[in-house]
């Protein structure tokens, strides 16, 4: 058994408004009891112009759910337009900051290298990254999974020390399995997951590999979590469209239930 706490985390993509946001975490709230908090960090990844109002319910009714952005920028601050910066979200205490999912990858054009920028960026500004990692259906086929993935992880983690690396969370989400109902089997999720602890103990020795979280993210259900969690090197969940769900995300949240 590790003692890595688990990671549930729902990103809501281009998904609620802000007050549908207030809405659906003051139902988290309600239903989440503290022995929930103490058994899994929970955490929601709503849309950038939902955090404020996100961060005055958590502030004001001091409630135990973490929040952190679905993207940050390589870039601090200057003439970025559109862009947001570490120093925003950190001012809006963030938690996390979600890089490289695979849908920035594929619609946004995001390389390693960016992605490489962007993790030093939430670092530099206290917030944890999320790296998303993970291949597209071509690559699954052709069996090379593992090589292609690990390859984003080096991408990623380019010249991050160790200090910092053993805390950032890496999201194995294989492309194919995302938002299709098609979820990798928990055998699936095991390989690579096992295979990017392997690569950190390379990169960074045992101790860091042992640290870090590593989360299987893509079709996620209250019906299928058990099973996914039950792998010695999954430590958590990204949700998207079941995270959407509060009844369903309470459920995930409580996979040891199911
Ligand atoms: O991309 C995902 C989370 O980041 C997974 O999305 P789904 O859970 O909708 O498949």
């Amino acid at each position: 058994m590790s003692d890595r706490i688990p990671l549930m985390a729902g990103n809501w993509k281009m998904n609620l408004n802000h007050l549908e946001a207030i809405a659906h975490v003051q139902k988290l709230a309600f239903a989440l009891a503290d022995k929930d908090y103490e058994a899994v960090e929970v955490a929601v990844l709503p849309p950038f112009t939902d955090l404020r109002s996100v961060q005055t319910l958590v502030d004001g009714d001091k409630l135990k759910i973490k929040y952190g952005a679905q993207d940050v920028s390589a870039h601090d601050s200057g003439a970025y337009t559109g862009e947001i910066s570490g120093p925003m979200l950190a001012k809006l205490k963030c938690a996390f900051a979600v890089v490289g999912h695979s849908e920035r990858r594929q619609y946004h054009d995001e390389t390693d290298e960016l992605c490489n920028a962007k993790v030093k960026a939430a670092f530099r500004n206290d917030l944890t990254p999320i790296l998303c990692v993970g291949e597209g259906l071509d690559v699954r086929k052709a069996g090379n999974q593992v090589a292609h993935t690990l390859a984003q992880v080096d991408g990623g983690l380019k010249d991050v020390p160790a200090e910092q690396a053993k805390t950032i969370v890496i999201a194995y989400e294989p492309v194919w399995a995302i938002g299709t109902g098609e979820v990798a089997t928990p055998e699936d999720a095991q390989e690579v997951c096992g295979a990017i602890r392997g690569r950190l103990a390379e990169l960074y020795g045992q101790e860091v590999a042992d640290k870090v979280r590593i989360q299987y993210g893509g079709s996620v259900k209250s019906g299928n979590v058990a099973a996914i969690m039950a792998q010695p090197d999954v430590d958590g969940a990204l949700i998207g469209g079941a995270s959407l769900d509060a009844d369903e995300f309470v459920k995930i949240v409580r996979f040891r239930d199911q």
